[in-house]
């Protein structure tokens, strides 16, 4: 074991961290059974944004990190999958029109929590700060990703038919493009961690960025749910994060 895991006893220990992915957590869940009000939907579609708007600033993080030119070369395609015109960014702010928000209130990013804002901050400043290979190690949360797209292609359109089917389409762009950059991390990381002690230390990163997703949920969980915005105590707090 010191020399480490086999890179496909390594690969499934990774694919084994799917049991903490935010698939599970109870507002995720909420929305898949199709139990979401309009006002939750909106609060997540708001608040995803910012990690949206953020991936791509995140992979020029990685990029400033020196990757390999054939690493560059790839990881740059990232960047614009997300930020071309239509391309993805565009496609989660036609999904916010779909659900009743206006694209400048998505920019504004006025309805984004400060606990989810921390958290996806968390994630930006982890990439600025580490080795271009500890980065990428941290997108590896995207192998599970694939399933919920799929998800919500296959059942939106029945469990909220008020959304406008078209207005999927980023889900399906991302069913597209997730399974290539999923292939591309997972060799970068497969072949970089080769001895256990590393191993160990791609499984802290992968828990983190696990943490960053789960933690979203919750501070949405907080204020959509329980309806405890931050300062929901305070009288007169004039807090803006309420999407009415
Ligand atoms: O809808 C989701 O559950 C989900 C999760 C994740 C993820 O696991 O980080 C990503 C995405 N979607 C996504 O659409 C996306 O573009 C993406 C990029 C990344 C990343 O870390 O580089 N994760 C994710």
């Amino acid at each position: 074991m010191n020399n480490g895991y086999s890179k496909k006893e390594f690969e499934m220990k990774l694919r084994e961290m799917e049991y903490m992915y935010h698939l599970y957590h109870p507002f995720q869940q909420k929305m898949n059974s199709g139990n979401f009000t309009k006002r939750q939907m909106q609060g997540w579609v708001a608040n995803r944004f910012y990690y949206q708007y953020t991936i791509p600033t995140k992979d020029l993080a990685i990029i400033s990190n020196n990757p390999p030119i054939e690493h560059r070369r790839l990881w740059i395609q990232r960047v614009k999958t997300h930020i071309k015109p239509n391309g993805a960014l565009d496609a989660w702010l036609d999904l916010g029109v779909a659900v009743g928000l206006s694209k400048d209130d998505l920019l504004s990013f006025k309805y984004v929590l400060p606990g989810v804002k921390f958290a996806i901050d968390a994630y930006l400043n982890y990439t600025k700060r580490s080795g271009w290979e500890e980065s990428v190690a941290s997108s590896l949360s995207e192998m599970f990703a694939i399933k919920l797209h799929k998800l919500r292609l296959d059942t939106w359109p029945l469990l909220y038919p008020w959304i406008d089917e078209n207005a999927l389409l980023y889900f399906k762009k991302r069913l597209n493009d997730t399974p290539k950059d999923n292939i591309h991390a997972l060799d970068i990381v497969l072949n970089h961690f080769n001895t256990y002690e590393l191993q160990k230390e791609v499984f802290k990163i992968l828990k983190f960025k696990l943490d960053v997703l789960w933690t979203m949920l919750d501070y949405m969980y907080l204020a959509y749910e329980l309806n405890k915005e931050p300062y929901f105590n305070i009288k007169n707090s004039n807090t803006k994060y309420l999407i009415e």
